[in-house]
């Protein structure tokens, strides 16, 4: 055996080794899985060379087009969707189309996409998620791929992370796509049944991650009425699927093409939140009962009753805490005297008491409970949380209580999106998380260059020993950018530090808005303004994603916006996208940072860290970045347990045989 055959005998079980040590830390199913996931990483320079090819003919070829008689051009558009239907998607197809989508795109919109967007709309075709900077054009590029799904016959989902997007973004495009003879639809919350089966059964429909999800668990319950299986599956189908739809005709025409904007959004950030739709019972805890467990948990205190893990918000009681229990409801009777639900009771009651906090977990809107997403800084008004809790916060605020909601079907992002033939999405933040999409979703990653260099300067991080400091420093900032004329986004996390911001601001006499969840109708109203000369706005990740601020004129000239970061994120994702807010299609900007050694975040890690941070205060932002990283470790964990559980299910329920 020659020494080369030799050493590779001996490194590739090593390497399997390696692969499969891996696999176990990160929690990932088998070695095999972790390296292909990896493989397909490494080779996202290939992906994005194939595709950076594609989109440079496209746009050549697109602008060949450009002096076609209106008729020419539609033949030429009859010959692409008359190719694509019968030879399936060949390269030299895809360009053709391409070409034509985007000088569909010129003519109707005024927007002539660059061959970095037809790059992106390769990839997308292609079946890959690609990674497009912020401010570089997704919207345009997510259009040209539905055009060209659309042109051969395949029916697509354009799936947004909310309504406000969805419907943003078919609006912008929606003249070129029925320039192309493709019907647009919109699915948003608020529409009724039978326009909502029109806007799907449309050749390119716009919808939210939660509607298009909703609908296919609304469309599942109705079947089983309709079908009328079994007693139990028309009972549950009758509570629902009658509600949901007026005939037989399920409201999806199929779950074919999804192209999921802001796919980490989706995908990773949602994946352990279960969508479930659910009907409202009267509950068996009364009020009363709620006000008894509200009052012994307002007694009990944190660290010696009960315990909070740093990454959670359910308490777990102590032994000493369980004692102390026993004793205070000694002379109570009902649930009282069964230990399990006693239990189960002061946790929630402890929960809403001591962890759930006003303003940044949950508002309180027209006398009800409304969650906030804390990912995004948007309300939930379809989340609930489960019944005890939400029966205590309910009691705690005194809104009118909303009843016990029992599950009649539910479903994860991470399986509902499964069912589509092709999945393929978008987002300025990917790389982190593309091990992840591999592994759970088999997707690759695709790398799209910037069209022009990216102008955005950032300025060293300035740390502050507490909040009172960092807002006093901020508002200054501030009121001196909006002198020189320069907007600037005060972005912070939660609803309670936008109020701190905004009062910081009041003081100093500086006029501004507020975009958080507490005020999101006006959220279009607000963006729109944002970029204009001296504008300050104080913003929650809410306006993170998607959210294109457009410069005044003359901005640019004195150095674009300004994203003043106050608070970091738990994910550098959301950071990331907060901070693409500026230097957007080759803009200036500039990212400047204050950071409290009070940050919520860096409670995670631990006493010792407070200590170190007080004598070395130069490395809080290493500790943030630290602390972000085991977030992101926790919520990796968490999805796959989560995935593990649904595939066991799934295994399960395969054994159980159906609902006959
Ligand atoms: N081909 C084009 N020609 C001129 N302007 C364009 C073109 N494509 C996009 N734009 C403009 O660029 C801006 C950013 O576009 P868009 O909001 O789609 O970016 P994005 O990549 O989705 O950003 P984000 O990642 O922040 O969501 C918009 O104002 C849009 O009108």
């Amino acid at each position: 055996m020659s020494d080369a055959l030799a050493t590779m005998d001996l490194a590739l079980p090593r390497a399997f080794a390696h692969s499969r040590r891996m696999a176990q830390e990160r929690e990932v199913d088998s070695a095999v899985t972790w390296m292909a996931a990896h493989l397909s990483v490494a080779a996202t320079g290939l992906r994005s060379r194939k595709a950076r090819l594609i989109g440079e003919a496209a746009a050549a070829r697109a602008r060949t087009l450009a002096d076609l008689a209106a008729d020419a051009l539609a033949e030429r558009r009859m010959e692409v969707a008359l190719a694509l239907r019968s030879g399936g998607m060949s390269n030299a197809d895809m360009v053709d189309a391409l070409a034509v989508a985007g000088e569909y795109a010129r003519r109707t919109i005024g927007l002539e996409p660059y061959s970095q967007q037809m790059a992106c709309a390769a990839a997308l075709i292609g079946g890959c998620v690609a990674e497009m900077d912020t401010g570089e054009g997704k919207t345009i590029a997510a259009f040209l791929a539905a055009a060209v799904f659309g042109l051969a016959g395949r029916c697509v989902h354009v799936v947004t992370s909310n309504d406000y997007l969805a419907g943003r973004d078919a609006e912008q495009v929606r003249p070129a796509l029925e320039a192309l003879g493709l019907t647009v639809g919109v699915v948003t919350g608020d529409i009724p049944v039978s326009p909502r089966r029109a806007a799907y059964a449309a050749d390119i429909a716009y919808v939210s991650s939660k509607e298009v999800c909703f609908d296919y668990l609304r469309d599942g319950l109705a079947d089983t009425f309709i079908t009328g299986r079994s007693a139990l599956a028309s009972k549950l189908g009758r509570l629902l699927g009658a509600a949901a739809r007026d005939d037989a005709e399920p409201l999806q025409r199929a779950l074919d093409v999804a192209i999921i904007d802001e796919i980490d959004s989706v995908l990773i950030d949602e994946a352990t939140t279960p969508l479930l739709i659910s009907t409202n019972t009267k509950g068996d805890i009364s009020e009363a009962t709620a006000r008894q467990a509200l009052e012994l948990a307002a007694g009990l205190e944190r660290g010696i009753d009960f315990t909070v893990d740093p990454h959670g918000l359910m308490p777990t009681l102590t032994l000493r805490g369980e004692r102390r229990l026993e004793q205070e409801v000694a002379e109570l009777t009902g649930p009282w005297r069964v230990r399990l639900i006693r239990n189960e009771l002061l946790r929630a009651a402890t929960a809403a008491v001591h962890t759930l906090r006003r303003d940044h977990h949950y508002l309180v809107r027209d006398g009800k409970i409304v969650l906030i997403d804390q990912q995004n800084g948007r309300t939930m008004p379809d989340r609930y949380l489960n019944h005890s809790l939400s029966l205590m916060v309910e009691v705690k605020e005194g809104c009118a209580i909303s009843g016990e909601r029992k599950s009649l079907a539910s479903i994860s992002f991470q399986r509902f999106f499964r069912n589509y033939a092709t999945i393929c999405g978008l987002s300025g933040t990917v790389r982190e998380v593309a091990v992840e999409l591999h592994t759970v979703y088999g997707l690759r990653m695709t790398r799209i260059a910037r069209r022009l260099p990216l102008r955005r300067d950032a300025a060293p991080p300035i740390v502050f020993s507490d909040r009172t400091q960092l807002w006093s420093r901020a508002a200054d900032k501030a009121q001196a950018l909006q002198a020189r004329g320069q907007p600037v986004l005060v972005a912070v996390r939660t609803v309670t530090e936008a109020k701190r911001a905004s009062e910081a601001l009041h003081e100093r006499g500086v006029i501004h808005r507020v975009l958080s969840a507490a005020q999101d109708e006006a959220e279009a109203d607000i963006i729109a303004g944002a970029g204009a000369r001296g504008t300050v706005t104080v913003v929650t990740n809410m306006a993170g994603r998607g959210t294109d601020i457009r410069l005044e004129a003359g901005v640019a000239e004195l150095g674009g916006l300004v994203v003043l970061m106050c608070e970091r994120n738990e994910s550098r994702r959301v950071d990331r996208q907060l901070m693409g807010r500026c230097a957007r299609q080759g803009d200036p900007g500039l990212v400047a940072e204050f950071i409290s050694q009070r940050d919520a975040i860096l409670q995670m890690l631990g006493p010792p860290w407070s200590k170190i941070l007080r004598a070395w205060p130069r490395i809080t932002s290493h500790a943030i970045t630290r602390a972000q990283s085991i977030c992101e470790r926790r919520g990796r964990h968490d999805r796959l347990q989560l995935l593990r559980r649904d595939r066991q299910l799934a295994k399960v329920m395969a054994f159980a045989g159906g609902l006959d």
